[in-house]
């Protein structure tokens, strides 16, 4: 199968200062890849050299399976890109600015009417008004001007850069559900952001990239799995915390008496069965389970020493 995005030992240096020092990502097709890490990690930098709107200092990209330096328009039609600094025309309006990125990016498989019609539904989804002038437009609104751009061609691969910086949190869920589209229909979306829920709801892995290095790709499920879970039990009577302790799926146990309960705490490393079934042979009032978030499990990542 031939990857989405296909990087190897990339390197990018501005001048003295090194961006990018040896990555490798793989992206499959019809999946949708988070793209984490702190400020200045290279994300930026990493998505316009698939775009080609920066050239790598060394190493191999290839993206839909072409070198994206010498793909040219064809590839470029196949691709929807949202770049993190967004500059529009603000001469225009929205309708004729839209009308011109079709102009430029529809494919010959796509009338022009299909297209117009095409970003008039995706405009109406984020709710653009297209009959706003560009340069009255709050930054929210000119972030879905660029959603509607990036995906309107319906490319094989969209790489946004944070796309739902600035928008309000109806339009960042419908834009989440844009994008679980695009995956089900086999596309691929390549998508960084600062916030981990969002990459938690909508991507099959993440990628976390810190001071210009890969330090960590896994499937999104994978990472919140490696962090166990939380069970809290609350137990009639006061019950001690020792015989949950060494059984099988059980890392830690801790009782804590509150009145005539017990409110147990089990951490977790594997199926709570063993411990379920030693607690029911006390009267269980309440059952309460913590859902590990992507953000715990991808934090230290962040701050790690090399
Ligand atoms: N045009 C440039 N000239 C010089 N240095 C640059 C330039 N663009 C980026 N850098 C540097 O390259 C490194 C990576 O920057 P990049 O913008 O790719 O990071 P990022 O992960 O996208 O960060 P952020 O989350 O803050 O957007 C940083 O040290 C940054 O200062």
């Amino acid at each position: 199968m031939t990857a989405a995005v296909e990087i190897s030992d990339l390197h990018k240096q501005y001048g003295s200062r090194v961006a990018l020092r040896g990555i490798d990502v793989r992206v499959d097709p019809g999946t949708v890849v988070g793209f984490v890490g702190p400020n200045g990690a290279g994300k930026t930098t990493t998505m316009r050299i698939l775009v080609d709107v920066l050239r790598p200092t060394s190493g191999q990209v290839r993206v839909l399976g072409e070198d994206p330096r010498t793909g040219g328009a064809r590839l470029r039609s196949r691709i929807g890109y949202l770049p993190g600094e967004l500059r529009l025309d603000g001469r225009h309006d929205v309708a004729s600015l839209l009308d011109h990125y079709v102009e430029i990016s529809h494919t010959a498989s796509v009338s022009r009417h299909d297209a117009r019609a095409a970003w008039r539904t995706l405009a109406e989804r984020l709710g653009v008004d297209p009959t706003r002038r560009v340069r009255g437009l709050s930054k929210g609104n000119k972030q879905k001007v660029g959603l509607v751009q990036a995906f309107v061609h319906r490319p094989d691969l969209l790489v946004l850069d944070e796309p739902t910086s600035g928008l309000d949190p109806l339009v960042q869920a419908e834009f989440l559900t844009m994008v679980r589209e695009v995956r089900d229909e086999g596309r691929t979306v390549f998508l960084s952001s600062h916030v981990l829920s969002e990459i938690e709801q909508a991507a099959d892995s993440v990628v976390v990239l810190r001071e210009g290095r890969v330090v960590l790709t896994s499937a999104v499920e994978a990472v919140r799995a490696s962090l166990g879970q939380r069970v809290h039990l609350t137990l009639a009577g006061h019950v001690a915390a020792a015989p949950f302790v060494g059984l099988d799926g059980v890392r830690s146990a801790t009782a804590t008496h509150d009145g005539a309960d017990t409110r147990l705490t089990l951490d977790l490393d594997g199926t709570p069965d063993a411990a379920l079934r030693l607690a029911t042979t006390h009267t269980v009032l309440a059952v309460d389970a913590e859902r590990p978030d992507l953000e715990s499990a991808v934090m230290s990542f962040y701050t790690q020493e090399s």
